[in-house]
């Protein structure tokens, strides 16, 4: 594709151009993109095309340290807002979610390839409090957020160690701070030392941004059906203990957890790869990979706790240049990153409830699928008007016929009796 060379260069009409000579856009398509596009994104990203819409909904019900919140959730899997909703419900019912953000250090990293690392160790000894006003004076301001808290010395292998920086980036996610600061002490180690930096770059290992959140479940908002509170709450807490020992049910344990988190790190502009990276790594941090919750049965209901990173903020990055970001920090009404650690940890906790809760009775499928269908009729090319009446026709279908095939059919069927006029 020789055409796209220097396609950065291009202006955005030429961009597109090329574009529709390399690619075969209809008419329709290029109106969609037309659509969707936003000259304030364009300052955002490169290459820039046009803005992707994904769906956004509000969970309800979510009680944090005795406020309740409604949550904007950027999603667009069915079901997920429903389930946040639902737990949230549940937890409520308990007095709502506890929630404290144990720290908020961001941390990075100077790694060196080190041939004397004693000679670095004994540099780095001396040489700490200098290290630490080299990081300062990389981003004075940080004073007025926070400050740099610390820097340690640790021995990655027999050739490499690390400078590792300890910053209270305050209300920011503070990805962009840190990495000043570290480039700057970068250069410190190379002038100083005359050792050849590899890299300098803040960790997303987040093992200094660690919130816990707790709640209790009357076992009367568990009942399901024949089965009692106490027995959906047993049942709830082993599906978590096979979660803290089996890798392949942590996975998914964690990704129903991230459902909920993920949604609400997009609808408020922060960078969700960075919340993903922090939450898995630190399920995986003592050797085996395990669930980020655990649920516990006890007299007075059944206990729930998660603890996990969420290294977010509530300023920087893209929070408040993507408009509906803005709009959605007013709905959230948080003040602070703490707050909003808080908040996600809830989230987590309440999107956990809900999923385990589905999977030990009706099964997920029940609730899923009766939400998942408006999906199945949307792609079979119902109208926002039809897919009701879609949905209906599906849902009287045997179970294993609820799925695309007969979607289409059924909106075949529909166009052909609104072409007979019926
Ligand atoms: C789907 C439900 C909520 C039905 O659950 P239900 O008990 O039939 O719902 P309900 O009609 O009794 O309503 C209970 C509450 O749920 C909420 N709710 C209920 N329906 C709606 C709706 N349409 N829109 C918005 N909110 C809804 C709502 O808050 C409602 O309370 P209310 O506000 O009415 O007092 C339940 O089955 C559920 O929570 N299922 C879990 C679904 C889920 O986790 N979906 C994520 C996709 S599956 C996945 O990726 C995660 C997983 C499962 O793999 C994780 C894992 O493996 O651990
Ligand atoms: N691996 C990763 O996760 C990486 C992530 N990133 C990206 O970095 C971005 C986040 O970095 P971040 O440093 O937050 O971005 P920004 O530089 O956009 O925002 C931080 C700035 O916000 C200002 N600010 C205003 N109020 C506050 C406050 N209360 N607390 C703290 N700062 C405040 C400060 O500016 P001032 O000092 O001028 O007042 C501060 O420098 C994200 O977009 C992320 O995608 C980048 C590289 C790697």
């Amino acid at each position: 594709m020789e055409k796209l060379h220097g396609f950065h260069r291009k202006s955005y009409a030429d961009r597109l151009a090329t574009l529709t000579e390399v690619v075969p856009l209809s008419p329709a398509d290029l109106d969609v993109i037309n659509r969707h596009y936003n000259a304030v994104s364009g300052d955002l990203i490169e290459n820039y095309l046009t803005d992707y819409g994904l769906p956004e909904g509000i969970a309800t019900n979510l009680v944090v340290n005795g406020r309740e919140y409604l949550v904007p959730m950027v999603v667009e899997e069915p079901s997920v807002i429903a389930a946040a909703s639902n737990g949230a419900a549940m937890l409520k019912r308990g007095g709502g979610i506890t929630a404290h953000a144990e720290s908020r250090v961001l941390t990075g990293e100077v790694i060196i390839k080190a041939d004397n690392v004693l000679a670095i160790q004994d540099w780095f000894t001396n040489q700490k409090a200098a290290i630490m006003e080299t990081a300062l004076r990389a981003h004075p301001s940080i004073t007025k957020y926070g400050g740099v808290q610390d820097v340690e010395f640790n021995i990655i292998d027999e050739a490499h160690v690390s400078l590792e920086l300890f910053v209270d980036v305050g209300d920011a996610m503070g990805a962009n701070t840190l990495n000043s600061m570290l480039e700057a002490v970068a250069e410190q180690i190379e002038a100083e030392l005359g050792q050849p930096v590899l890299m300098s770059i803040l960790s997303n290992f987040g093992d200094h941004n660690v919130v816990i959140a707790t709640g209790m479940v009357p076992f009367a908002a568990l009942q399901r059906g024949e089965l009692s509170g106490e027995t959906v709450a047993t049942r709830i807490a082993e599906a978590a203990d096979v979660a803290n020992i089996y890798p392949k049910r942590a996975a998914t344990h964690n990704k129903g957890i991230m459902n909920g988190i993920d949604a609400v790190v997009v609808a408020t502009g922060n960078d969700w790869r960075a919340v993903e990276s922090a939450a898995h790594s630190f399920a995986a941090r003592k050797g085996t990979y395990k669930g980020l919750s655990k649920w516990r049965v006890t007299d007075g209901g059944l206990e729930g706790r998660i603890r996990l990173p969420i290294p977010t903020g509530i300023v920087g990055g893209a929070t408040h240049v993507l408009e509906m970001s803005k709009v959605n920090y007013q709905i959230l009404g948080i003040q602070s990153a703490l707050e909003m650690m808080n908040v996600l940890a809830g989230v987590g906790l309440a999107q956990n409830l809900a999923a385990l809760k589905a999977l030990v009775t009706d099964g997920i499928q029940q609730g899923h699928m009766r939400l998942q269908l408006k999906s199945l009729a949307l792609t079979a090319g119902a109208t926002p008007a039809q897919v009701n009446q879609v949905v209906s026709a599906l849902q009287r279908l045997p179970k294993h016929e609820q799925d695309l095939a007969h979607a289409h059919q059924l909106v075949a069927n529909m166009k052909e009796d609104d072409t007979d006029g019926k």
